[in-house]
């Protein structure tokens, strides 16, 4: 049986396989601002990503991810809390059944209706298994949505959905600006935490925006269209496909904003 979301495979069954789930540092967490520190030393995010580089769209039976090309410094994070160059790797979400929950952090309880992920790695390291592997590795920023106008840049991803509605289905999909899903305004939380899927590894400086960005109850709507399962297998909509937050253990979270 592998992990998922359900009653018999979900975050509560996670520990099973993976004890690093009742680890020091895992994600997400709920994020309250009053008790976030201000750093005047953060730097402000550095993003510049090249369309070219964007290579797919997959079904993965947890989300979907577009995935980039990283062979080269191309799409890169840098700046901000990080020191060295992060790769850009894949983008993916977390979603809701209902337009109450889906985010994976939460901001003083507040859950939003989905949550954008955008996965990079350190470039010290020789490959992204590798990076996954270490304390300092990876790099993934958050940004929240919230139900509003309909996100015309995110509706070209959601256009790519008829052909991967199943898991397993991937599709090529070329020249997508993923600095288009971004906020207008970049200040940030950040912590130390996790991958918050399987395998969990404790190698994720977390840098989550403070500002949401909008989507319509259509397009969630589309979000929900996708599917667990493969072909040929009992249809099971992918939704509430998020891990709810973890204890903070003494964690400091800092923000670049006052
Ligand atoms: C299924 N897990 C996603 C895919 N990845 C994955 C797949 C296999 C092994 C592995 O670790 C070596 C990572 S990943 O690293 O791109 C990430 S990051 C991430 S999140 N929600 O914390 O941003 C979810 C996933
Ligand atoms: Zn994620």
């Amino acid at each position: 049986m592998s992990w998922g979301y359900a009653a018999n495979n979900g975050p509560d069954k996670w520990a099973d396989n993976f004890p690093i789930a009742n680890g020091p540092r895992q994600s997400p967490i709920d994020i309250v601002p009053g008790e976030a520190s201000y750093d005047a030393g953060l730097k402000a995010l550095n993003l510049k990503y090249d369309p070219s580089t964007c290579l797919d769209i997959l079904n993965n039976g947890h989300s979907f991810q577009v995935t980039f090309v990283d062979d080269n410094d191309s799409s890169t994070l840098t700046d901000g809390p990080i020191s060295g160059i992060y790769r850009l790797k894949q983008f993916h979400f977390h979603w809701g059944a209902s337009d109450d929950k889906g985010s994976e952090h939460t901001v003083a309880g507040t859950k939003y209706p989905a949550e954008l992920h955008l996965v990079h790695w350190n470039t010290k390291y020789a490959s992204f298994g590798e990076a996954a592997s270490q304390p300092d590795g990876l790099a993934v920023v958050g940004v929240f949505l919230q139900i509003g106008a309909e996100n015309a840049n995110l509706q070209k991803v959601l256009d790519a959905f008829d052909v991967i509605k199943a898991k397993g289905k991937q599709t090529s999909f070329a020249d997508f600006d993923p600095a288009t899903l971004l906020p207008g305004c970049l200040d940030y939380w950040t912590y130390d935490g996790s991958l918050t899927t399987p395998p969990l590894l404790e190698s994720v400086t977390w840098i989550v925006c403070k500002e949401p960005v909008s989507v319509s109850s259509e397009q969630m709507a589309k979000f929900r269209s996708l599917l667990f399962s493969a072909e040929g297998e009992a249809e099971c909509c992918m939704v509430d496909n998020y891990r709810p937050p973890q204890p903070l253990k003494g964690r400091a979270v800092r923000a670049s904003f006052q």
